[in-house]
């Protein structure tokens, strides 16, 4: 057996493994808070739904969740009122410790997250869910209430590309994590080979663990979320759940470049490389103008906050 078949065997679970009941009385005895964070970025069709549906299962009814905090991210729509009107705490991420500026991005609202919650458990989910349930979240909490060893537990699951056809592959959505993050991983940080889905949204983090880490303000966080935690607590410090199925909102092809350019180049930066540029860097691609390949340029911003924990009052 190769360490990652060791890890996968040690550190994979199924949601299903453990009841609601077992992790109530987990959570009860721990003493451990916990925290739902929504980044959300024009997300106004599906924000209300994500929230409703897992503030009546977990908040109302149970006593597993203690905050639902969307983190609205410069939306330019209706985010911040629908999400609002479903239960959730909101916080636009520009407005959040403004002595610290803001940047644009997830991972910028993901870090501004850690001065308005107050979980000891952060657990993330996407606004963008489509096909999911609210088992998510217990789902990712199970590692972490149950095993003290475990301080990161990523979400895995089917990933359909919703593309109408009928018979969608279970596992042909993730464009960039099958192209780009998972050879990436395998060729650089071997170690973390053996997760499913490393760039999932659903992933849940010891807050100490959050706070002490650096933070792209972009796609980046949850490459280097992987990388950063495996380097300094070693790979046993994270688990994997299995969740069953996810759908979300699909990004143009295009845009995916602007997400897979963070993802390279914070990934190579912990790899030792030497050229990476500052705060950002142009991706030039083309586009058919009249039928004629025509150059467009795209800058992909690439700044990383430090730690939080530095910054905490
Ligand atoms: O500037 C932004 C961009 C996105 N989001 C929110 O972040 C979530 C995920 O964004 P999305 O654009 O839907 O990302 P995906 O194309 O789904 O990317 C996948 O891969 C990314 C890179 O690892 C992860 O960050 C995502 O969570 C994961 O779903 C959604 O709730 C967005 O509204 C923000 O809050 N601010
Ligand atoms: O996770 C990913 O690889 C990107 O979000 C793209 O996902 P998609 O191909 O399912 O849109």
């Amino acid at each position: 057996m190769t360490d990652v078949d060791s890890w996968f065997a040690a550190n994979t679970s199924s949601w299903c493994e453990r009841t609601l009941t077992e992790l109530l009385a987990a959570k009860a005895s721990s003493g451990l808070s916990v925290s739902l964070v929504v980044p959300a970025r024009n997300e106004a069709a599906t924000v209300g739904d994500v929230v409703t549906r897992v503030r009546e299962a977990l908040v109302e009814t149970t006593d597993l969740l203690d905050e639902i905090v969307v983190i609205d991210s410069d939306s330019t729509d209706d985010t911040y009122v629908v999400a609002q009107d479903a239960g959730a705490v909101v916080h636009r991420s520009a407005e959040i410790r403004p002595d610290l500026d803001s940047y644009p991005g997830k991972g910028e609202a993901m870090w501004k997250s850690l001065f308005v919650t107050t979980g000891d458990v952060l657990v993330f989910m996407d606004a963008d869910l489509l096909d999911w349930d609210t088992h998510f979240v217990p789902g990712l909490l199970g590692p972490l209430l149950t095993r003290p060893e475990i301080a990161l537990v990523k979400g895995y699951y089917e990933r359909p590309l919703a593309d109408g056809s009928a018979d969608a592959g279970a596992y042909e959505g993730g464009r960039v994590t099958e192209l780009v993050a998972r050879p990436l991983l395998n060729l650089l940080f071997p170690e973390l080979a053996g997760l499913v889905q490393p760039l999932a949204g659903e992933w849940a983090v010891r807050r100490e663990l959050f706070a002490s880490l650096t933070v792209p303000t972009g796609y980046a966080v949850e490459t280097t979320a992987l990388i950063d935690t495996a380097r300094t607590r070693g790979i046993d410090a994270i688990a994997q759940v299995d969740l069953g199925r996810r759908a979300h909102r699909h990004q143009a092809l295009r845009d995916l470049g602007g997400m897979a350019t963070q993802i390279l180049a914070a990934a190579l930066d912990r790899a030792g490389w030497e050229h990476r540029p500052g705060d950002g860097s142009v991706l030039r691609q083309f586009h058919p103008v009249d039928g004629v390949a025509t150059a467009t340029d795209r800058f992909v911003p690439q700044s990383e906050r430090p730690p939080a924990a530095g910054f905490l009052r």
